[in-house]
C-alpha cells in the first residue's frame, strides 16, 4: 500500500514520496522495514524518545506531535493529537472492517453489553463478533463459541484494528466492542466507521487516571461527539443521571437516539418482576406492550440487554425479533455466574462487581433470592483508584449480612494496606486475605436459604500479585471448597 494515499489530507514534512508501507507500529520494538511508527507521550514513557531506534528499524514515516524531532529523510506526519492521526492512518491500512461496527461505553456494563448484542445479531443470522474485556468472541458455523484473549478490554490501536480487519477476513458482518474510558482517552478504538454507540452509566472508577468525575465523563462523551458515525445511532440507558449529557451531545451531533429503559422511548421498560431463573419484563415498544421473559436475573442484567437490544433494533434488526431473542439470550462469563450449589444447598455466584455501583448492583441483583443470610467475600485491585476502596466497604457493610474483606489482584501494592482501606469504611467485616480461604469461610458459613457471592474477579483465571500472575479462578475454587 501507498504511503502517499495513506496520508492524504494530513499535514506532512519531509521524507521521500511513494514508498510502500508494510505495517503500523506503535512501540519501536514492533518496527520493521516501511512500518510507520506512532510516537506518543505516555503516562510511563514518552514515545518521541523511540523515534531514531524506530526509524533505525525501518520506519519510513513517524505521527507525531509538529514539535517532535523527527530525522529529515522519514515523512513526518504532524499532529498536535497524534494518537486520533495515527488511529485513522492505521485505520485506512488496514480497511475493510465489518460492515456494521457498534461501540459500548458506561463504567459498568460494556462487556455484557457488547456479548448480549453478539447474540442477538446471531440470533437475527447475522456472522457476528464482540471484542473487549473476554477478548474476541465469534462463533463457528455450528455454533460453537470461541473467544481468544487480549490481554486488556481494548489492548491498543494497531491491535485492535487488526483484529477487526482480521474479523472481516473470516467473514464477520457485525462486530461490537468495548470503549473503555481509557481506551477513549488514547485513540485506542476508532478510526474505523462506527455506525452505532452505546452509553450504560456513569459512576465511580478509574479516577486515579482521569482525576475527576467531569474529566471521566468527558472522554466517555467523545464517543458520542466525534467516534460514533453522524448518521449512525446512539443508544443510552436513560435512566442513568448522565444520560441527559450524552443526549444532548447525540442531538447536537444529529445521530439518531435511542433511549431505553423505564424513561425510555425507544424501548421502555415498564415492568420488571424477578423469577427463580430470571426476570419477566414489560416492555413498550412504539406504544405497544411487550411481555418478554429474560433468563438472566438482576436489574443490571436487564439494563445491558436492553442497551443491547437498542443497538441490535439500530443497526436493522426487526423489534419483534429483538424482543424473541432477549428470552433465548445465554449469561455472561463471571456476570453472576452460579458456580456452584454447596451441600447445604446454597448458591454460591460469581460477578465481576468491582467498582461501588457494580458492588450494590450485584448484591441487589442477588436479594430477591435470599431468604436466609448474603454472604459477600470482595476485595479491590491494586494500582486502580484507591478511593473506592472505603466506598466498596461502606456497600458491603450496609447491604451484605456477612462481609469477608480479602484479596483482589494486588499488583504493585501491599494487600494488607488495600484491605485496611475497605474495612475502615466496614468495621464489622472480617478479614482474609488468602482468597482461597476467604471463600472456603465464606461456603462454610452458609446454610439453606443463604447466598454467597464472589465479587471482584468475575471470569479472570489469575491474581496479579507484584510482577506474577499466580493461576486463580473464582468460579473453580468456589466449587473445589464446596465439593
Ligand atoms: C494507563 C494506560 O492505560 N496505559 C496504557 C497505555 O500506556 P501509555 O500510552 O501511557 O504508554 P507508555 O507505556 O507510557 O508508553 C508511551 C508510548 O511509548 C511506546 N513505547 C514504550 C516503551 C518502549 O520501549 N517503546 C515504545 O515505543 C508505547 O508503545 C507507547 O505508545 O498504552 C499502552 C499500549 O497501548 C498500554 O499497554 C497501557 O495499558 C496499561 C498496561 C494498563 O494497565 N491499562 C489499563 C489501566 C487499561 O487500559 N484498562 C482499560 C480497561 C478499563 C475498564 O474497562 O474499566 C482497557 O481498556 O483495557
Ligand atoms: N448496567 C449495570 N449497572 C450497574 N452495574 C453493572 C451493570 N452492568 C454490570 N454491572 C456490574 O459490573 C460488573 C462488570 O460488568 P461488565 O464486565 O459487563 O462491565 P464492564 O463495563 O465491561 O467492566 P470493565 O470496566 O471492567 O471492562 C458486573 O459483574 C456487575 O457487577
Ligand atoms: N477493567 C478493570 C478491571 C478490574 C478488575 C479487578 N479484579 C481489579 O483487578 O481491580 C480495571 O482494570 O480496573
Ligand atoms: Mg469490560
Amino acid at each position: 500500500m501507498q504511503l502517499d494515499s495513506l496520508i492524504a489530507g494530513f499535514s506532512t514534512r519531509g521524507g521521500g514520496a511513494g514508498a510502500r508501507v508494510t505495517g503500523c507500529a506503535i512501540d519501536h520494538r514492533k518496527v520493521a522495514p516501511g512500518t510507520i511508527f506512532g510516537a506518543f507521550r505516555g503516562l510511563a514513557r514518552n514515545g518521541e524518545e523511540f523515534i531514531p531506534a524506530a526509524v533505525a528499524a525501518g520506519a519510513i514515516a513517524v505521527v507525531a506531535r509538529p514539535e517532535a524531532a523527527v530525522p529529515e529523510h522519514v515523512v513526518h506526519i504532524a499532529d498536535a493529537e497524534p494518537r486520533r492521526a495515527f488511529a485513522r492512518i492505521a485505520a485506512r491500512f488496514f480497511a475493510p472492517f465489518p460492515a456494521t461496527t457498534v461501540a459500548v461505553t458506561g463504567t459498568n456494563g460494556k462487556t455484557s453489553t457488547v456479548e448480549l448484542t453478539r447474540q442477538l445479531w446471531r440470533m437475527a443470522g447475522h456472522a457476528a463478533a464482540s471484542i473487549g474485556t473476554l477478548g474476541v468472541t465469534t462463533t463457528d458455523g455450528e455454533g460453537k463459541i470461541s473467544q481468544v484473549s487480549t490481554g486488556l478490554t481494548t489492548p491498543d490501536i494497531v491491535t485492535f484494528l487488526a483484529n477487526m480487519a482480521g474479523l472481516a477476513r473470516e467473514g464477520v458482518s457485525h462486530a461490537a466492542f468495548e470503549a473503555s474510558s481509557h481506551g477513549l482517552a488514547q485513540f485506542r478504538t476508532e478510526g474505523l466507521p462506527v455506525r452505532a454507540a452505546a452509553f450504560t452509566n456513569l459512576s465511580r472508577d478509574h479516577l486515579d487516571y482521569h482525576g475527576t468525575m467531569e474529566a471521566y465523563l468527558e472522554a466517555k462523551l467523545r464517543l458520542f461527539s466525534e467516534v460514533v458515525d453522524a448518521d449512525g445511532a446512539a443508544v443510552v440507558w436513560a435512566d442513568d443521571p448522565a444520560s441527559t449529557r450524552v443526549e444532548e451531545l447525540v442531538r447536537e451531533r444529529g445521530a439518531r437516539l435511542l433511549s431505553v429503559g423505564t424513561r425510555g422511548d425507544a424501548l421502555r421498560l415498564i415492568e420488571r418482576v424477578p423469577t427463580q431463573l430470571g426476570q419477566t419484563l414489560t416492555i413498550a415498544v412504539d406504544g405497544r406492550e411487550h411481555r418478554c421473559t429474560l433468563p438472566l436475573i438482576g436489574a443490571y442484567q436487564a439494563a445491558n440487554a436492553l442497551v443491547a437490544a437498542g443497538l441490535a433494533m439500530a443497526t436493522g434488526v426487526p423489534a419483534a425479533d429483538v424482543l424473541a431473542g432477549l428470552g433465548r439470550l445465554q449469561p455472561v462469563r463471571g456476570r453472576l455466574e452460579r458456580a456452584v450449589i454447596t451441600a447445604r444447598g446454597a448458591p454460591v455466584y460469581v460477578d465481576y462487581a468491582h467498582t461501588p455501583d457494580g458492588l450494590r448492583a450485584a448484591i441487589a441483583a442477588l436479594r430477591p433470592h435470599v431468604s436466609g443470610r448474603l454472604i459477600l467475600v470482595f476485595g479491590a485491585g491494586g494500582d486502580r483508584d484507591t478511593g473506592k476502596r472505603p466506598e466498596m466497604g461502606a456497600i458491603a457493610a450496609e447491604q451484605a449480612d456477612i462481609a469477608i474483606v480479602t484479596d483482589d489482584n494486588p499488583r504493585s501494592e501491599p494487600p494488607a494496606a488495600i484491605r485496611a482501606a475497605i474495612l475502615a469504611a466496614a468495621p464489622g467485616a472480617t478479614e482474609i486475605g488468602d482468597r482461597r480461604a476467604a471463600i472456603a469461610e465464606a461456603v462454610g458459613q452458609a446454610g439453606a436459604g443463604d447466598i454467597v457471592l464472589v465479587a471482584g474477579k468475575g471470569h479472570e483465571t489469575g491474581q496479579i500479585v507484584g510482577d506474577r500472575v499466580l493461576a486463580f479462578d473464582d468460579v473453580q475454587v468456589a466449587r473445589e471448597v464446596a465439593a
